[in-house]
Formats: structure tokens, C-alpha cells, sequence
């Protein structure tokens, strides 16, 4: 019987919900030193009764407690007569959800169902993924961000501004869990493409994090978001009188730095096993950042090193659809930004470990920004593209399009409409089967629309965008774009980190898992001209990306612990599994 989860063959027994420790020893492998329960082991939760019970998010089960536990725990007249399992709840929650008129409402209605019972509320993201991503991620989430003053309700995740200064480690106190895995903080200031939003940013660490416990089942309370709120550039924001965050022109320069500075050394002093993940910063600081830290402390940067991941994985997959060999491919980058150039930095590294000298896989990148294509002959450059600028006279996209031929075009502007269709029938035009990747979110600052995408192409484009778009039908046939998100790394990637407990997040990390999400794409997948797999099963591909991460550390002697053979079955044993 093939194993659902890892679909290769293991026990399906793995699936009981036994102790982490027990399913360890079934699995028969005694050559670690680790000490799994350290890992994975219970959560130890304070002994609640009565109405205290019900309103404890962790440990509410609400009408799902049994007869015998409502006796228990003091719960008889606090609860309805029936007795529900988690399905029936679920089958409320979702028409509750179903029932609401906007995206927002039922993002709001998410929230307050995380805020009164966890379990049920990742046990039905995990199971409804499809339908509730989106509603917690990109796109609503961009919504929600915009509208933080309004639909605020509870406070969740750690704020830090610069009235806090000299005082981050003893705050840290403040924070209900010890033992933190994964911090993803963001500044606020590059908001999905929406730009400066400030503190309303907090959604974007939140909904990261409900992702890392559906996609990966990292436990909750390994989780924490984390705002540094120095202030925003945003003056509308800062006029606002309902804004929430730190009222002030944004924190800039050393003093922005130092504040940084002592928020990742506090991190390292009392959450010392805990992953930092970067998310949302200004291209600027998200390099400087990554630069100064990525030797030294264990965090990666999601929109540079996920992203480029996730791109280099679906340009992977897109050379079993157009069958062109991935050495052959030209690329062209719209964009300049974090994302655009982690995506050339980590290709580069790809190409060259496929072969090509350095000189031969820097022509294969290009780079084309609002004044055209990046050429030798400008004088000013960002540094980190420099090295990839063309020898080609200047000229604009379209002109680009046509004396470069790229094999893939990629958008990372936050800029809705950059794919114009000019553009894209220029790519047509060059290629049978033009690979187009409008990575920018949320959709409505997409460059293209899978609808245009296809339509300007004839039909003959492979597809993929940062936030999800339903099927298009063209001439009777159904296209099937797929959702090309970081989403389908950085999970795993903390997953393996926690697995691992490695000490350094590094760039092979995210070249191996790069080939291992592109192995994920099943051939009806890539019948059907998807480059990603379906986001129904990111866990199968959090759980693979996890293994490459662990891997990775043991290869390069960068692993904390002493890591099994059976790496698989290991990483299994530490994702959390919600249920009563
Ligand atoms: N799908 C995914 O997993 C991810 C998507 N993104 C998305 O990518 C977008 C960009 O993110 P970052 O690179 O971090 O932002 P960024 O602000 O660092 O870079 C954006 C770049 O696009 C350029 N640009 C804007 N409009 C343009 C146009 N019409 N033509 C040419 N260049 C243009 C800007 O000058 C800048 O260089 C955002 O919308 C973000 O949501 C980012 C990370 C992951
Ligand atoms: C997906 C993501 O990380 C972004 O759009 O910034
Ligand atoms: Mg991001």
C-alpha cells in the first residue's frame, strides 16, 4: 500500500497519531542520537477547566468534548447536547465561510476561528487548503493588510519599535512560548507589491506562519511573527487616526540597523535554535540583511532565496513541457528588485552546476527594468545586476524580447500589466511554447492574468503567477496555470531546519530543494501544462523539501544533531498533525 503522504511505499501505520517516539521505533532506525520528544514531544499545556477551557484557543475542542471530559473539566451546561467530531465542525466552519459575501469577511472569520480553536482551524486549512490558502494568504491578505486600522480585532504575533531599544531581550518575556523555531519578521516596508504599508504588514508574518503549520506542521507554538515597526514612509498611514503602528517617518540608516542588530542577537540569545526568515523588506535592506547575517545566524531571506528557489523549480518543470534541455534556456528578468535578482543569482549557481562557465550563464540572464533592457553601455546599475548586463545596444522590453529570445519571461515588479500584450505576443512570436512567470502579488499587481497569458499566446503558453488563478477554457480546451509561490519552499525549508537543527541556512539548500519541488510536478501535472504541483499536496512537498534541507546540512557538516538514515521517516515524525 502506497503511503499518502510520502507516496513511496512507506507504512501507512506512520499515520497514526502515536507518540513521535513510538512511530520513531516502529520505523526501526536507532542510529540517531536524537532525542525526538526534545523535537516533537507533547505540548505541555496548564490544566484549564470550565469557561478558562473553552476560551483557550489550544486546548478548546468545543462541542467536540466528550461526554466524559465535559464532566471533567467542569464543562456540563457550558456546551450544547450533542457531542461533534472534528468533521461535523468542520462541515460548520465551512458554511459558515462559504456563507460570507467577501474575501475579507471570511479572512476576518478565519481569524476569529484561530482565535478560538486552532486545531479545528489548521485541521480545515490543511484539508481545505485550496480553498483557504488564498483566504489567508495572497491575495486576501494583501486586502487585509490595507485595511489592518479597520478589521484589527485581537493582537497576534510581537511588535517591536524604537521606543523598545536597549530593551528587546527582556521583552522577549513577554512572548507566551521559550521555545521559538521560527521567526518570520518583516519591517512593513515592501508589503507584497503594495509597497510601504508599515505595521499593517503584521498580516504578512501571520499569514507566513498559519502556512509553515499547514504546509509543513511546524507546531504553533514553535511560531512566532514578528513586527519591527520603525515607522513608515506612508504618510497617509501615519495621518490615519486609526493607525495602530509607531506614528513615525521611517527609522533609516544606523539607526535602523542597530535596531536590527540588537533584535537578531537577542533572537540568538533567547530563542537560540530559532530560524529567522526575512520577509518583506525593502529590496535594499532585504540584501543588506541577508549579507550581513546569512554567514553568521541561521535565516534566509523568502522574497531573495524562495523565491529564487521556487522560480528555478517551475522554470525546471517547464523543460518537460516545451522538452527543451535547461543548459539551452535564455531568461529574461523583468524587474531589478529582491526577488528578480535572487532569481538570477541562484539560476547563475544553476546553470554553472549544469555546466556552463560563468561568462556562458550570465548571458543567458538578462534584466530589463522601467528604462529597458539592462545594458553594459549605462552608467548607472544596481551592483548586484551589474554583472548581468547585456552587451546588447539599449533598447526597451519588446525590443528586448525580440533580439534576445528569451525561452522564459519572468515579472517580479509588483507592477499589475507590465506583461502587456504586445509583450506577450512577442514571446509567442519567439516561441512555440513561451514559459511566462508573473511572480508579483497579490493579483491585482500581477504583470499578466493567466487569461491573458494564454489568450495573447494562442493558447500555446506555460503559465504560472504568485497568486493563484482559476483554469482557463480558450478554443474548448482548459488551460491549467499553476501557483508559482514561495510558498512551496519556505515551509519545507524551515521544516528541515527545525529536522536538522543546522546552523546556517545555505545557497545549496535552495538548488537542491529547487530540483526537488520540479520532481514533484506529477506527469499528469505536467500533461496538463502545470510547472507546480497542486497545492493540495504541499505537504507531500514540504516534507521532500525538508529531507533536501537535511541532506544538504549533513553534506556540508553544517547539522546541529546527529541526523538518521531514514531521513524520511524522521521528517514525518515532526510534522504536526492537528486532531482531538
Ligand atoms: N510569487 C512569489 O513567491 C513572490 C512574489 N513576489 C512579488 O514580486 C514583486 C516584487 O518583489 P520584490 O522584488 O521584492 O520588490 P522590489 O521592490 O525589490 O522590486 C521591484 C522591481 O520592479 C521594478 N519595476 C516596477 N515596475 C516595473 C515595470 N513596469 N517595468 C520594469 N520594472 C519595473 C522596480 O523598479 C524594482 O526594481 C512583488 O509584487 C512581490 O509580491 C516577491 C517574492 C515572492
Ligand atoms: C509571496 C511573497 O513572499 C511576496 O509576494 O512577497
Ligand atoms: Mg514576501
Amino acid at each position: 500500500m502506497i503511503c499518502s503522504i510520502c507516496l513511496n511505499g512507506c507504512q501507512p501505520v506512520l499515520r497514526l497519531k502515536s507518540r513521535p517516539d513510538e512511530v520513531w521505533r516502529e520505523a526501526g532506525n536507532r542510529k540517531s542520537n536524537i532525542d525526538i520528544n526534545s523535537l516533537a514531544g507533547e505540548y505541555k499545556m496548564k490544566p484549564l477547566r470550565g469557561k478558562a477551557l473553552l476560551n483557550d484557543p489550544v486546548q478548546n475542542k468545543s462541542t467536540a468534548f466528550t461526554r466524559e471530559e465535559r464532566e471533567r473539566y467542569g464543562l456540563q451546561g457550558l456546551l450544547p447536547y450533542s457531542v461533534t467530531d472534528i468533521g461535523k465542525q468542520q462541515q460548520r466552519v465551512l458554511a459558515n465561510l462559504r456563507s460570507k459575501n467577501s474575501n475579507i469577511e471570511k479572512y476576518g472569520y478565519l481569524n476569529d476561528l484561530l482565535e478560538r480553536n486552532q486545531r479545528l482551524f489548521y485541521r480545515t486549512l490543511i484539508d481545505y487548503i485550496g480553498e483557504i490558502m488564498p483566504l489567508v494568504y495572497t491575495p486576501t491578505v494583501g486586502e487585509a493588510c490595507m485595511k489592518f486600522t479597520q478589521i484589527f480585532r485581537k493582537p497576534q504575533g510581537f511588535y517591536i519599535t524604537p521606543e523598545d531599544r536597549g530593551k528587546i531581550l527582556p521583552l522577549f518575556e513577554n512572548w507566551p512560548e521559550n521555545d521559538v523555531r521560527i521567526i518570520v519578521v518583516t519591517d512593513g516596508e515592501r508589503i507584497l507589491g503594495l509597497g510601504d504599508l508599515g505595521a499593517n504588514g503584521m498580516g504578512i508574518p501571520i499569514g507566513k506562519m498559519a502556512l509553515y503549520v499547514a504546509c509543513a506542521g511546524i507546531r504553533p507554538e514553535y511560531c512566532m511573527p514578528v513586527m519591527l515597526d520603525v515607522g513608515t514612509s506612508n504618510q497617509i498611514l501615519r495621518e490615519d487616526p486609526l493607525y495602530l503602528g509607531y506614528p513615525r517617518p521611517r527609522l533609516t540608516g544606523q539607526d535602523y540597523l542597530s535596531l536590527v542588530e540588537e533584535f537578531v542577537a537577542a533572537v540568538q540569545n533567547k530563542f537560540p535554535q530559532a530560524l529567522i526568515q526575512f520577509e518583506d523588506f525593502s529590496s535594499q535592506n532585504a540584501f543588506r540583511l541577508l549579507d550581513r547575517y546569512a554567514g553568521s545566524v541561521r535565516c534566509f531571506n523568502d522574497d531573495i532565496q524562495g523565491t529564487a528557489a521556487v522560480t528555478l523549480a517551475g522554470i525546471y518543470a517547464s523543460c518537460r513541457i516545451t522538452h527543451k534541455p535547461f543548459v539551452d534556456l535564455k531568461i529574461m528578468l523583468l524587474g531589478t528588485g529582491s526577488a528578480a535578482t535572487g532569481v538570477a543569482e541562484l539560476l547563475l549557481s544553476a546553470f554553472m552546476m549544469a555546466g556552463l562557465s560563468e561568462a556562458e550563464a550570465r548571458s543567458r540572464i538578462s534584466f530589463v527594468d522601467r528604462q529597458g533592457l539592462v545594458v553594459t553601455v549605462r552608467e548607472e546599475i544596481k551592483p548586484r545586476v551589474r554583472s548581468f548586463a547585456s552587451e546588447h545596444a539599449a533598447m526597451d522590453f519588446v525590443g528586448a524580447i525580440t533580439a534576445i529570445r528569451p525561452d522564459v519571461l519572468i515579472g517580479a515588479t509588483g507592477t499589475a500589466g507590465a506583461f502587456d500584450e504586445i509583450a506577450i505576443r512577442q514571446m509567442a512570436r519567439c516561441q512555440e511554447h513561451p514559459v511566462i512567470i508573473a511572480l508579483s502579488n497579490p493579483t491585482s499587481h500581477t504583470e499578466c492574468t493567466a487569461d491573458q497569458a494564454y489568450r495573447w499566446s494562442d493558447g500555446r503558453a506555460v503559465f504560472a503567477s504568485g497568486s493563484p488563478f482559476a483554469p482557463v477554457t480558450l478554443d474548448g480546451r482548459t488551460r491549467y496555470p499553476a501557483q508559482g509561490n514561495n510558498v512551496y519552499i519556505y515551509p519545507g525549508i524551515g521544516l528541515g531546519m527545525v529536522a536538522s537543527h543546522a546552523r546556517l541556512v545555505v545557497e545549496h539548500m535552495f538548488l537542491a530543494t529547487a530540483e526537488e519541488l520540479a520532481n514533484c510536478v506529477l506527469p499528469e501535472e505536467i500533461e496538463r501544462g502545470s510547472i507546480y504541483p497542486e497545492i493540495a499536496r504541499v505537504r507531500d512537498v514540504s516534507q521532500k523539501i525538508a529531507v533536501k534541507v537535511c541532506q544538504v546540512a549533513r553534506q556540508e557538516g553544517l547539522a546541529g544533531v546527529d541526523l538518521p538514515d531514514d531521513l524520511e521517516t524522521y521528517v514525518y515524525t515532526l510534522m504536526y498533525e492537528p486532531g482531538y
